[in-house]
Parts: structure tokens; sequence; C-alpha cells
């Protein structure tokens, strides 16, 4: 199992959630969170207005897949999430060791 983890513009949300949904992913974890990347320093549009800090705001997902979507994950987002433009964000793909449905106690690819 893989952690597929993507940072992205807060307004491609939507379209990134229906993206998954389409091909079947079962559960997302989003966060609200603040970050930067290359362009430390430097503007970035966001919601029409220019920032001048380091850190911008963006939407974090973490989706847990079996290995044999992972790619398949990953291409869907990042086709749902490119505009183009800097700040279109990151994918970062980790192991995942374990998974328990606590509800049913079940236990590694059962549980996703
Ligand atoms: N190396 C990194 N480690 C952790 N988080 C990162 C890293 N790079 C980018 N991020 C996160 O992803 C967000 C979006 O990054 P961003 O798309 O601006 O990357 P970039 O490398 O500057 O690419 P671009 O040139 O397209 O803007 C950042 O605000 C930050 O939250
Ligand atoms: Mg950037």
């Amino acid at each position: 199992m893989k952690k597929v983890e993507a940072i992205i513009k807060p307004f491609k949300l939507d379209e990134v959630k229906d993206a998954l949904n389409e091909i079947g992913i079962q559960g997302i974890t989003v966060s609200e969170i603040k970050g930067f990347g290359r362009q430390k320093g430097h503007t970035e549009l966001y919601r029409g207005a220019e920032y001048v800090v380091d850190f911008i705001p963006k939407i974090k997902m973490e989706i847990i897949v079996s290995d044999d979507i992972v790619s398949k994950v990953v291409e869907t987002i990042e086709q749902a999430a490119k505009t183009g433009r800097i700040g279109d964000g990151k994918i970062f793909v980790t192991p995942v060791e374990e998974v328990v449905r606590i509800r049913t106690g079940e236990r590694g690819e059962d549980a996703l």
C-alpha cells in the first residue's frame, strides 16, 4: 500500500475530488495547509490577490491505496490539478505498512 499526498491549489479541490471519485477512490483526507515551493519570497496569485509572503494557502489531500492503482491515482490528480501556472503543487508517494478499519478489525488492503 502507498500513501499519495497531494498539495494542490484550493480552488482545484472539487475537480480533483470528482476525478478521484470517478476512478473509485473510497476515502480521502483533506487538510487546509500553508506552504511554499521554489518561488519563496516571490509573488503568487491566490484568489486574485498577490501574496508576497512565504506561505500560500494550499490543500493537502491524503489517499491510501493499493500498489496496483497508485500510478492511476497520481495521474488522475496530476491532470485534474494542473493549470500550467506556478504553484500547481506536488504529489508525494510513500509506503504504508498497515491499515486498520476500527469498526471491523480488518487489516491491510481489506481495510482500505
Ligand atoms: N520539497 C517540498 N517539500 C514539502 N512540501 C513542498 C515541497 N515543494 C512544494 N511543497 C508544497 O507544495 C506547495 C506547492 O508547491 P509548488 O507547486 O509551488 O512547487 P514548486 O516546486 O515551486 O513548483 P512551481 O515552480 O510549479 O511553482 C507548496 O506551497 C508546499 O506546501
Ligand atoms: Mg512554486
